[in-house]
């Protein structure tokens, strides 16, 4: 399987003209940027926060209302506050010491996509300072609707919202799901984890290490990735996971010991009619002592922070479910503002500026490294219908 541009030669590396409304949309030489979107997904900060969060959150998408009080009362239970927003703040004063460090000159501008701020505050603050060619990171690793597509959606939605789309330009740094930065939190809390169980007494055969990421609509994930290209059953967002996966586990091996892997789902929602990627976090760790396992490493390979969903899903539920199998558990840690994550987000915008062949570009698994600039049809969602996208390949 190879994850060459498709529609350009795989050397080419497209980029956004600054003119957004003459002359070419797409040009082959770097763009000087002058200014970093951070864009996170917002969580609420306070009880009262909570339901119009969520209503932000699954608006136009028919979730039912049992489930959004399923999922407030995990909110509720951390007094309404998700600590994603406190990483996203300290994220980006991690971003802005290594762009002064590397003496780059770019302001982060931080905005979310649903909860306050907004992403239109921070387009709209970057405008008025006169900072209109921004490149957007999102705190969002792999391709998939939700993880990517959605968020180029909503770059195109506050364009036009703030009346900006004829001076700003948003574009973005590629998934980063197999860049060094970010895998190398998963390494070493692997690593660290068979080792202490190693050092306790358990045989390597005696653990498995299960990497959990989101669930999503099987067919958002049949979609995802470009159009033209068959990355199996699961789609690309299935095989980014699992080549992250097998890399780490390499790495394990070398090190410490050979052990057993699998990739499992958490945080499913919709009707149980419409089928998501499976099989469940929580199923497979009751069947785990059934298959010889005594200990188990939980790695929440999808997730850039310990977000609600790492601490809901995995910290309280997937935990409960250790216990009652009788298996001991732990759970590794998340990028967070790890040095080498921050230090590889920077390292994705100097590429872009440097204008870095793709094939010196980091990555560490055969998938990468991933487009600069998404395919026309790349991680379309056909049941939200569609809507414009920012940072895309104009068909
Ligand atoms: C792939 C993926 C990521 C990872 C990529 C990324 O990080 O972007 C992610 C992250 C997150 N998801 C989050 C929260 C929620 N996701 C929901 C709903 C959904 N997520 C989906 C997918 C993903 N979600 C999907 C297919 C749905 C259902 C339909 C829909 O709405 O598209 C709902 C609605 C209620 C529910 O159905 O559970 C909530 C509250 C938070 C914030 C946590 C906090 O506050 O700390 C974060 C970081
Ligand atoms: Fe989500």
């Amino acid at each position: 399987m190879s994850t060459t541009d498709t529609d350009s030669s795989p050397e080419t590396v497209l980029y956004a003209s600054p003119a957004a409304s003459s002359g070419p949309k797409w040009v082959e030489t770097p763009v000087a940027y002058d200014g970093i979107l951070l864009a996170g997904f917002g969580g609420p900060e306070g009880q009262d926060d909570v339901i119009p969060f969520l209503r932000n959150v699954t608006r136009g998408r028919g979730i039912p209302d049992e489930r959004l009080e399923e999922v407030a009362h995990h909110y509720r239970h951390f007094g309404g506050v998700s600590p994603i927003n406190q990483h996203n703040r300290e994220l980006k004063a991690a971003l802005e010491a290594e762009i002064a460090a590397r003496g780059l000159g770019l302001p982060v501008y931080w905005g979310n996509r649903n909860w306050e701020p907004y992403l239109e505050e921070a387009v709209t603050e970057a405008a008025e300072a006169g900072d209109t060619t921004l490149l957007a990171i999102a705190t969002s690793a792999y391709s998939s609707f939700s993880s990517c597509r959605q968020y180029r959606e909503d770059y195109a939605r506050v364009l036009e919202a703030t009346g900006l789309g004829e001076t700003v330009t948003i574009d973005k740094v590629r998934q980063f799901f197999d860049h060094p930065g970010f895998v190398t939190t998963f390494v070493r809390g692997v690593t660290d984890a068979v080792s202490a169980y190693v050092a306790e007494g358990i045989a390597p055969e005696k653990i498995r290490v299960l990497f959990s990421t989101h669930s999503i609509p099987s067919a958002d994930a049949e979609r995802s990735g470009p159009r033209d290209v068959d990355f199996g059953e699961g789609g690309a967002y299935a095989a980014q996971h699992k080549a992250v996966a097998a890399f780490v586990m390499a790495e394990v091996a070398a090190a410490v010991a050979d052990v057993e892997w699998e990739l499992v789902y958490q945080s499913r929602s919709g009707p149980p009619t419409q089928p998501w990627l499976e099989p469940d976090v929580n199923d497979v760790i009751a069947e785990l002592p059934g298959r010889g396992a005594e200990a188990v490493v939980i790695v929440p390979l999808g997730f850039v922070s310990d977000h609600m969903e790492v601490l809901w899903d995995l910290d309280t539920e997937a935990m409960e479910a250790a216990e009652e199998a009788g298996i001991k558990a732990v759970r590794t840690p998340t990028p967070g503002i790890d040095p080498a994550y921050v230090s590889g987000l920077i390292d994705l915008v100097e590429e872009r500026l440097k204008g870095t062949p793709k094939a010196e570009r980091p990555h560490l698994t055969d998938l990468g490294p991933w487009y600069d600039v998404c395919r026309p049809g790349c991680c379309e969602n056909i049941r939200a219908g569609f809507k414009p996208v920012a940072a895309g390949l104009r068909p």
